[in-house]
Parts: structure tokens; sequence; C-alpha cells
């Protein structure tokens, strides 16, 4: 049989991204170093504030070039203080742009872990925490994120600033059907619950309009339900298992909705994501159907502990899990990684210590853990 290649094509970005990264890949290469059938060619690219240093551009040509290539793409994170809000080129735009050029319009966080171990380390009480198993999917390249937008000092109404949020029935529909598509890779299908702000913003009543008539006509077996946005976030940290099942929401309370989920495991530093370009095959399915993807832990850069070792690199050693089963097919990988991780979680280290980074309390530091999960792994090839 020959061996099937696939180049990754992996951007640190800036702050805690190559920490984190550099453990993701290392995971990568310990799973593949000695596989018979599988080769990952991994390329690193200068992406967001480096870039700028470097070339003046957060997204150089060459690196936007080189991702619209590859079969996937692993990023840490981008930005900090250095391109903060008032520089002329910041790294954020970069990050909206390479999405938009990918086309990756469904964001896919997970925010069920798997470690019961973890309970008591979130800020939550156990009794809130327990069983709750969300998968937060959101529109990734509409929205108030793209829509037109006036900075403040611009002619004629200089003392004014705007941002628009449009939403197409088209783009509705089509990240409903990749919320469906996860739905129904769970037995019995998971429920929908469509975060809006339909109470007061057009758009919003758009959104709700289109995911009703696409769930009822296209995948009338999903139960939906809706839910504005502002008592979604109440719920989400007061009774988070009502939220249990697909969260589908727009762009802008996506973003703010997954950091506030992240909570729940508790840590920013522990959740994945996937970007993908179409709806996902899932591993029930018999025929994978790569799809372009970008993954990345859905936190930020964390200036405020960059370059100390102590950033927690599981959101990014998940993403490359996602990686595996979203655009590689590789679902047996992915589940090696998925377990490697909850074993390194439920363990101790040689000195007694559970393997807890700063965030989550603990004083191990960041390639320890990435150490240990590649260990674990070791056991489990
Ligand atoms: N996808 C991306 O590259 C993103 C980039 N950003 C950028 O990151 C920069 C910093 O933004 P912030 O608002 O501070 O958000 P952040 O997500 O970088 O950090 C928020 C808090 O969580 C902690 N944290 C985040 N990730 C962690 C990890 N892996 N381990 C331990 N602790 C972790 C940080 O130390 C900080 O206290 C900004 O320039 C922002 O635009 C923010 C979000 C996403
Ligand atoms: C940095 C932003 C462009 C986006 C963001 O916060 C995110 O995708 O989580
Ligand atoms: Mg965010």
């Amino acid at each position: 049989m020959s061996k099937k290649s696939f180049r990754v094509v992996v951007l640190p970005g800036d702050g805690i991204g190559p920490e984190v990264v550099a453990e993701a890949v290392k995971v990568l290469k310990a799973l593949f170093e000695e596989s018979p059938d599988v080769e990952l060619k991994l390329e690193t690219r200068l992406f967001g504030g480096c870039a700028i240093d470097e070339t003046g551009e957060a997204l150089p040509a060459s690196t936007l070039q080189a991702c619209k290539e590859a079969d996937a793409i692993l990023m840490g994170s981008i930005g900090g203080p250095k391109w903060g809000v008032n520089s002329k080129v910041r790294p954020e735009p970069g990050l909206l742009a390479l999405r938009k050029a990918l086309g990756v319009f469904a964001n896919i966080r997970p925010t069920k872990f798997g470690s019961d171990s973890l309970v008591v380390n979130s800020p939550l009480k156990e009794s809130i925490t327990r069983g709750v198993d969300i998968f937060v999917v959101r529109e990734l390249i509409g929205g108030i994120y793209f829509g037109e937008r006036k900075e403040q000092d611009v002619a004629p109404q200089e003392n004014v600033a705007w941002d628009t949020m449009i939403y197409s029935v088209e783009e509705v529909q089509r990240i409903t059907r990749v919320a469906a598509q996860i739905a129904l890779a769970s037995d019995p299908p998971l429920p929908i619950h469509s975060v809006d702000k339909a109470n007061v913003l057009a758009s919003s009543r758009l959104w709700r309009k289109v995911v009703t008539e696409t769930l009822e006509s296209e995948y009338p077996q999903i139960k939906l339900d809706h839910q504005l946005v502002d008592s979604a976030a109440m719920l989400l940290v007061s009774s988070p298992r009502k939220l249990n099942g697909v969260v589908l929401t727009e762009n802008l309370f996506g973003d703010i909705l997954s950091d506030e989920a992240s909570v729940i495991p508790g840590s920013l530093g522990l959740l994945p994501s996937a970007s993908l370009a179409g709806a996902p095959s899932l591993p029930s399915s018999h025929s994978f159907k790569p799809t372009s993807g970008l993954y990345e832990p859905i936190h930020g850069s964390a200036p405020d502990i960059a370059g100390k070792g102590i950033a927690n690199p599981i959101g990014t050693i998940l993403s490359a899990a996602l990686l595996l089963r979203y655009s590689l097919g590789l679902e047996k990988h992915a589940q090696l990684i998925e377990s490697a991780v909850r074993k390194a979680l439920d363990s101790k280290n040689a000195g007694g210590w559970e393997l807890r980074t700063a965030d989550l309390g603990g004083n191990i530091g960041t390639k320890e853990i990435g150490d240990r999960i590649v260990e674990i792994l070791k056991t489990l090839l």
C-alpha cells in the first residue's frame, strides 16, 4: 500500500501561539514518525504580528498561497499589544482575511472535554458543570466582523464610527446545514439551540426564519429551539445542560459565547476549534470527503503569560486532533490524541502533581504537558 502524504501548513503566530503550537506539532510528529501508511509534511509560515514585523503585512501572499494549497492548516494565535488597536497595520484583520479567503464559514467549537477529573477545576460548581456537552457552531465569515464599517475621524461625520451586521439567506442556510450534520452524527440526533437577538436585530430575524425553515424542510427529525443571546449567556453558566446539543449562532455571538463556554471545563486554554469550508464528514459516514480547514485553539495570544512557558497547550493539541478528523479523514488517529489528552489529565507526574497548567490552578509547564501526552500516546500506538 502506498503511503498517504498530507501537507499541513503551520502558523504559530504571536504571543503564546508558538509555545502551544510547538506542543501540538510534537504530538503530530510522535503520532506519525513510524507510521507505515501516513506521512505529514509540516510547513511553517509567517502570519500575524510577526509577519507584520518581517514583511509589513499580517497575511503575506506567500502564506496565503501555501494555506490555499495545503490539506489543512494548524494555527496558534495572533495579536498583541505591539500591534494594538491604534496601530496602522494589525494582525486581526489578517486572520479575518485568511478565513474569508479560505471560505471557512463553519467554526465548530466542541466544549465537552471528556475528562471528569477536570470537573473540580472549573470555577463553576460541579453540580452545574457535570454532564455538559455542547458543540458551538459559529458562522465565521459573515456578520458584523465583515460588514461595512467606518472609523472615527473619517469625513464627513468625524465623531461617528459604525459597523454593520449583514446576513444573507444563503449564508444562514449553509451554516444551519453544518449544524444539522453535527446534530445527526449522534443517535438520537442532538437538539439545536439557535441563538440570536431577534427581538432587536433585523439580521437576527432573518437568521431565525431561515434556521427554522431549513431545519423544518430538510431535517424535520432535529429538535430546534431559539434563545435570545443575552439569556443564552446567562444559561451557559447557570444551567448549561439546558444547552446540551448544538448551539448554532452568528459570528460575534459565537465568538463571545464560546469563550464563556470554556469556563465550564475550566479554562480558555482547553478548547479547540475547526473552521471548515463545508459540512464535515463524520466518523459514521462511509465515504470521507476531505474538507479544507483551519484549526486553532479558541483563545488569543495571551500576552500576559507569553514567553513564560506556562500556557495550556491542550486547546491546540485537540485542534490538531480535529484537523486529523475533519480534513485528513484520520479518525482513529484523532481519537488517539483525544484519549492521550484525557489520560494525561487523569494522571499525575513523577512528583505526584496533577498535570495542570497555571490556568487550571496547577504548576506544570507547557512543555511538560506536551511531553506527557506524547509519552501516553506512544503507549497507545
Ligand atoms: N484566533 C486568534 O488568534 C485570536 C487572537 N486574539 C488576540 O489575542 C490578543 C490577546 O487577547 P485577549 O483578550 O487577552 O484574549 P486571550 O484569549 O489571549 O487571553 C485571555 C485570558 O486567557 C488566558 N489564556 C488564553 N489562552 C490561554 C492558554 N492557552 N493557557 C493559559 N491561559 C490562557 C490569558 O492569559 C488571558 O488571561 C489580542 O490581540 C486579540 O485580538 C484573541 C482571540 C483569538
Ligand atoms: C481575533 C478575532 C479576529 C477573532 C476571535 O476572537 C476568535 O475567532 O475567537
Ligand atoms: Mg474569540
